[in-house]
């Protein structure tokens, strides 16, 4: 390719360097054939390697390891104005207990700030009803409060992503455990952006979840007591994590809805 980028060039300069050649400087410098020789051959050799660039790396479909992170760092290029490849989104993580307020305070920030709202309990409650493979496993998993295989999840959250058309999302849920946030992290590519954590203490999470009336399996007393054991194992390890990146927001999770949202709205806003 390079060999018939520098095969061009003659053609190039040749021909309209003839019609120019009257356009003559001082000390036998050709303004005008410099121009056509040096910058339109440097716009044609960029323009040729940008191409070539995408063409690779659609041609290697990114799956896993190197090509991964190599095809996510394009994505971030592209996010630049490169090409027209699809942006990288910016993902927020929301997590919290049971009952914290995670998905009502989720209603709130997509309807100020404009973002696409995935709850990983909602797609794996659909793959329950959708009668999939793994419907019953995800069921049994849920009834006992314990978390569904991260194979499972991180599939469901990254498909979910792709076919989001806005590149502002929140992943409402997730990650659970470290496993979950180590699959992720493998399989998409990418750490979240921020995280946001509703800390709410535990009789008020379980107050709440028992007045849900949502008809889900999972809130009645002995699930929500598991799930308070597992998010204190698991769950909170995770948010340490994320504390020390320096990615996360700690929000207070008492009070009134209202009061609660104000408290998230400073982190929203100030990436405006
Ligand atoms: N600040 C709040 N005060 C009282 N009840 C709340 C508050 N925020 C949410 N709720 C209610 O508590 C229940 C659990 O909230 P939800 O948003 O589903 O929490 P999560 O997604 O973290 O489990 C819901 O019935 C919701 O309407
Ligand atoms: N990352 C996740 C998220 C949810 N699950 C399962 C296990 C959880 O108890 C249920 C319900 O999750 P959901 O986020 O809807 O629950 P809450 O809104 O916190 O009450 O789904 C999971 O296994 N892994
Ligand atoms: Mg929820």
């Amino acid at each position: 390719m390079w060999r018939r980028v520098v095969s061009l060039s003659p053609l190039l300069s040749s021909s309209k360097s003839r019609s120019l050649n009257q356009v003559q400087v001082p000390y036998g410098f050709n303004a005008c054939q410099f121009f056509y020789t040096q910058v339109l051959n440097s716009a044609l050799i960029c323009f040729i390697f940008f191409r070539f660039i995408k063409l690779i790396s659609s041609y290697f479909a990114p799956s896993s390891g190197y090509m991964a992170i190599s095809f996510k760092f394009w994505e971030i290029r592209a996010e630049d104005g490169v090409s027209g490849a699809r942006r990288k989104p910016f993902v927020t993580f929301v997590l919290g207990g049971p009952g914290s307020g995670k998905g009502t305070q989720c209603t709130r920030i997509v309807n100020t700030f404009g973002f696409t709202h995935l709850s990983v309990g909602d797609l794996l409650r659909k793959e329950i009803y959708s009668d999939s493979e793994n419907g019953s496993m995800i069921l049994d998993t849920i009834k006992e409060g314990k978390i569904v295989s991260s194979e499972v999840t991180v599939k469901l959250i990254k498909n979910a992503i792709e076919a989001s058309e806005n590149r502002r999302i929140l992943v409402d849920g997730f990650p659970r455990s470290e496993e979950n946030r180590i699959a992720y992290e493998r399989v998409v590519g990418v750490e979240p952006d921020i995280v946001l954590f509703f800390d709410c203490p535990k009789e008020e999470m379980v107050k709440r979840v028992l007045n849900r009336n949502e008809g889900r399996i999972d809130d009645n007393i002995d699930t929500v007591k598991e799930r308070l054991t597992v998010f204190s194992e698991l769950n909170l390890p995770v948010i340490k994590y994320y504390s020390e990146k320096g990615k996360l927001h700690k929000i207070d999770g008492t009070g009134t809805e209202d009061e609660i949202f104000e408290r998230v709205l400073p982190v929203f806003a100030a990436l405006r």
